[in-house]
């Protein structure tokens, strides 16, 4: 049976920025394997240090991600074009010769790029996620051929609101307003003025995205424009490998910090969805969403949540356990300690889990650097580990929920084959094995870990647990032998058990001599 969707890319120009990032990457890939006769496909990279844009193009072809496509189509990288530009320069940076180049050629557009950091002040995030949007708009407004317009939100952009529908809500400013006066504002004005202005929301990222949707509706609503709005986005599920991620954001990193052992605890409630949708599935949903609306031409601007919680929900209290049963089956090279980590609801609670399993240990362990002369690290480590927690918690302590009408209704639409081929809910995806290759990814993609070196890495993880029980054994008797050499309650206790295990050894000589 055809697939439709891969039909409609054929002799297809694709333009995407964003396309050196996590999603990104797997929407060229995805492209390339499963829509094999699209014509080209226009990436909009920044120069970086001393890499061109074509250099660093080809230094991500070689990577793993792409070895399936290599294998199928073994000169794929034709098709790969590296536009060099930067979203924050007025017309993307995009030299005039590239410009009508594009605007001759280009029938889809996928805008993923983003400052996807928590902590940005708010005028680079606003730069970049709003007026780097408007950017990208005014080149949709001059491509000649342009078919469909995909721009990626998330789906925590309205976090104030506890209920998600699939559509555009207003934010608290008018963002050209804002635009306008960030012009004029020095920054020490911009600092007081965010937490009034990001409201409700946690932090300049999610308001900044919020902006960024509804300045869309003022300035592109005249485009074939649609939204997908992923929620956070994992590594992924089937495709093109399985348990695929390559940075620290989002969960990777907090994953990677239990694996080692540095992290034991985090706020989070424990029955909250753990709203995490394998990145494999949002590629696929851009793709099906850019055919659909070439096909449909919908007169509304679209919008889809990319969530996981209402089709398949999975809960933090349950990623805790999987966690660190995983990463003790395929520990990572030299935790710092046996994983072991839980979610705290209570603030009280945290600080004292905070103290006793971060701060107390990275105090002594620093100590102890010190005393055989090498440089402390350990404290510096968990105040980075601290900051990144204290940026994520409010994902972990709350609970939203979204609609998924509009993704649901384009799956109706799809054919069987195209179901199949380009997949984008997660119905059907079982989380413990989700989270177990997961956790493999995060060692052999993330920290690029050789598998061959497991069994030393047990080893070492059994030696972390011989080293556990020596010390509390040591601490236990210790403990111990104060309480007795000061007690009185202690001693007599002492004695009552010397004198039980005393009689019991009597009593087992004397029933073993005595015969049948
Ligand atoms: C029981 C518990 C189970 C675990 C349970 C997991 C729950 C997980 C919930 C996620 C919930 C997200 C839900 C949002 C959904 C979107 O839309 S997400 C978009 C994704 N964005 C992100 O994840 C960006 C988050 N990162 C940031 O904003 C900034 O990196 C931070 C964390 C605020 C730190 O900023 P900074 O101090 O300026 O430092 P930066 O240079 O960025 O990084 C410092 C160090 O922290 C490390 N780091 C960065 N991110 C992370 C991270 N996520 N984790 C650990 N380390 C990190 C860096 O690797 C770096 O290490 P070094 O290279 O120095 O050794
Ligand atoms: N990761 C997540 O959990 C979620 C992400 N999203 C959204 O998905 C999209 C992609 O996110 P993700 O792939 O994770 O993010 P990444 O940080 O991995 O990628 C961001 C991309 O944007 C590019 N970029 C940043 N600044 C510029 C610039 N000035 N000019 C040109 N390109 C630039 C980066 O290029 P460079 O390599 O040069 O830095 C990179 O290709 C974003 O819109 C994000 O908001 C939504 C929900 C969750």
């Amino acid at each position: 049976m055809a697939s439709a969707i891969a039909d409609f890319y054929k002799e297809k120009n694709v333009f995407v920025t964003g396309a050196t990032g996590f999603l990104g990457k797997v929407l060229v890939e995805k492209l390339l394997r499963s829509c094999p006769e699209v014509e080209g496909i226009y990436l909009l990279i920044r120069p970086r240090g001393d890499q061109t844009a074509q250099e660093r193009l080809d230094q991500i072809v070689k990577s793993k991600l792409f070895d399936k496509v290599r294998h199928e189509q073994p000169s794929f990288h034709r098709k790969l074009h590296a536009v060099s530009g930067d979203m924050c320069e007025p017309a993307l940076g995009i030299s005039q010769s590239d410009v009508d180049m594009l605007v001759s050629k280009i029938h889809i557009l996928f805008h993923s790029a983003a400052t996807v950091r928590f902590d940005d002040p708010l005028k680079p995030s606003m730069l970049l996620n709003v007026v780097g949007t408007q950017h990208v708009i005014a080149l949709c407004h001059k491509l000649k051929h342009l078919q469909a317009f995909v721009h990626v939100s998330t789906a925590y952009a309205n976090c104030d609101r506890s209920y998600i529908e699939e559509v555009i809500y207003p934010p608290p400013v008018q963002p050209q307003k804002l635009i306008d006066a960030l012009e004029w504002m020095d920054d020490t004005m911009v600092t007081k003025l965010t937490p009034d202005l990001i409201g409700k929301r946690p932090n300049t990222y999610t308001f900044t995205k919020a902006c960024a949707e509804y300045m869309l509706t003022q300035e592109a609503a005249d485009l074939p424009l649609a939204i997908v709005r992923p929620s956070i986005i994992g590594a992924s599920w089937r495709e093109p490998l399985v348990g695929w991620c390559d940075n620290f954001n989002g969960p990777s990193g907090l994953f990677v910090a239990a694996g080692k052992g540095l992290l034991r605890t985090m706020r989070g409630e424990y029955n909250a969805y753990a709203d995490i949708i394998p990145v494999d599935l949002p590629a696929n949903l851009m793709i099906a969403v850019a055919w659909d609306m070439a096909v449909s031409r919908p007169e509304n601007i679209p919008v889809y949540n990319s969530t996981s919680g209402g089709v398949n929900p999975f809960r933090w209290g349950e990623i805790e356990g999987m966690l660190v049963t995983y990463f003790k089956k395929y520990p990572l090279d030299k935790p710092f300690r046996r994983p072991n980590c839980a979610f705290v609801s209570n603030s009280f609670m945290y600080q004292y889990w905070q103290i006793v399993s971060h701060k107390g240990p990275a105090y002594l362990y620093d100590i102890w650097l010190r005393m055989i002369g090498q440089k402390p690290r350990v404290v510096k480590m968990y105040n980075k580990l601290e900051r990144a927690l204290q940026s994520m918690d409010f994902f972990t302590s709350h609970h939203w929920e979204w609609s998924h009408d509009n993704a649901d209704a384009l799956t109706a639409k799809m054919g069987e084959e195209d179901k199949k081929i380009f997949k984008f809910d997660c119905r059907g995806l079982h989380w413990p094995t989700y989270m177990e290759n997961y956790v493999l990814g995060t060692k052999k993609y993330v920290l690029k870990e050789d598998m061959d070196q497991l069994p030393l890495a047990k080893a070492h993880l059994n030696k972390l647990r011989n080293i556990r029980w020596g010390f509390n054994t040591i601490l236990i008797v210790l403990f111990w032998r104060v309480l007795i050499a000061r007690t009185k309650i202690a001693r007599n206790i002492w004695h009552l058990v010397v004198s039980l295990c005393f009689k019991f050894l009597q009593y087992l000589r004397i029933s073993s001599t005595q015969g049948p």
